[in-house]
């Protein structure tokens, strides 16, 4: 593969999951519209135009290898600015957590890499697995993309961290806005949101060890997770429900400054977390039917979940359901509960 061939057929992706090689050796090279391109390992790249306009944009996807639509649609975000289709105008850098995992079509292949971020890969018995090393490496190039941007004058930080939920979802699109602190939450970001056709968010009253908590707390980025659907294989998703947000990432790194409507409450769903239940016991399980969707919601008193030594139960009236996982490892989280919220207009 030469660079020009890169640059003539935008395929990064493909090239990165087939022939990671070709990308162990970090690069760089000009496309002709001046933008300069860095590769620093297979699936993470970074695009510089000529006079980038404030913002260092990052987007990563795959971080759980089976959520297929928000890997192809930065996938064709990268074919269109390499071969010159769209001109950025902010920095970008794009990231595609997960290669393994995307090859057998599964979450992760030891661990829950989006459990690892925040230097969590290296406690406990460290970087003992490849989940661990890439989360430690997307961490790193995030690292080294901001201070750069610094470097650049660049003036304002921003990550989004796209998904697809396991499960059906009431609302089909959501977004968890990590922790801030005390910190306000920012409407205009609920605006951008929303335009990517996300209208349902999910205030976090803790820190996490995931990738958009990271971002957020180590950068000060606008930072989220963003469910855009529901988990199907490569190549069964309905495009069509992605036009807003492939509209919206495209705008907002091909325009230099993007237009939002005023934040208005109506338009949205906002949620705060009432409890994070973790699963300590093999044997927990949750008392509700495998195809509930998230934000279902149960009456108070009702036994969501139950394992040896703890009943956990619906505390409070309109208390949903979200990220429901029975399975996952002994002191992960099993399920999240919320309640509907305001937040003050800043
Ligand atoms: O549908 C599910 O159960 C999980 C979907 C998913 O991967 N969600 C993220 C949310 C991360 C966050 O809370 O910010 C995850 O569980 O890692
Ligand atoms: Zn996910």
């Amino acid at each position: 593969m030469s660079k020009q061939q890169l640059i003539d057929q935008g395929q990064f992706l493909h090239l990165s999951r087939t022939q990671p090689e070709l990308f162990f050796q970090p690069q760089t090279f000009e496309l002709e519209n001046g933008t300069r391109i860095f590769i620093s390992a297979p699936g993470i790249i970074t695009f510089t135009p000529p006079q980038p306009k404030g913002k260092d944009i990052v987007l990563s996807c795959g971080v759980h290898g089976n959520e297929t639509a928000p890997i192809e649609i930065c996938g064709d975000l990268v074919v269109a600015l390499l071969t010159g289709k769209l001109s950025a105008s902010h920095r970008v850098l794009f990231l595609f957590g997960n290669l393994p995992a995307m090859d057998i079509g599964e979450r992760f292949v030891e661990e829950n890499m989006n459990r690892l971020f925040s230097g969590a890969h290296s406690k406990g018995p460290g970087l003992v697995n490849d989940e661990r090393r890439r989360a430690k490496a997307l961490e790193d190039a995030i690292r080294h993309f901001y201070a750069e941007g610094d470097g650049l004058g660049q003036n304002y930080r921003c990550h989004y961290d796209l998904h697809t939920a396991i499960r059906a979802s009431k609302n089909e699109k959501f977004a968890v806005y990590p922790y801030r602190h005390g910190k306000p939450w920012k409407t205009r970001q609920l605006c951008f949101l929303l335009a990517c056709g996300v209208n349902t968010i999910l205030l976090s009253n803790s820190p996490t060890t995931t990738f958009s908590y990271f971002s957020s707390n180590e950068f000060d980025a606008d930072a989220f997770t963003v469910e855009l659907g529901k988990v199907r294989p490569f190549g069964e998703n309905d495009m069509s429900r992605f036009q807003k947000v492939r509209e919206t990432l495209t705008a907002l790194i091909t325009e230099p400054e993007l237009a939002l409507p005023e934040y208005n409450e109506a338009d949205f769903h906002i949620f705060t977390i009432n409890q994070i239940i973790n699963r300590t016991k093999e044997d927990f399980r949750l008392n509700f039917d495998d195809d509930t969707p998230n934000f279902t919601d149960f009456p108070v008193d009702y036994v969501l979940a139950e394992e040896p030594g703890a009943v956990y139960k619906v505390q409070q009236q309109g208390e949903a359901i979200v990220f429901p996982n029975a399975k996952v490892a002994l002191g992960q989280r099993a399920l999240l509960t919320v309640v509907p919220t305001r937040i003050s207009a800043e």
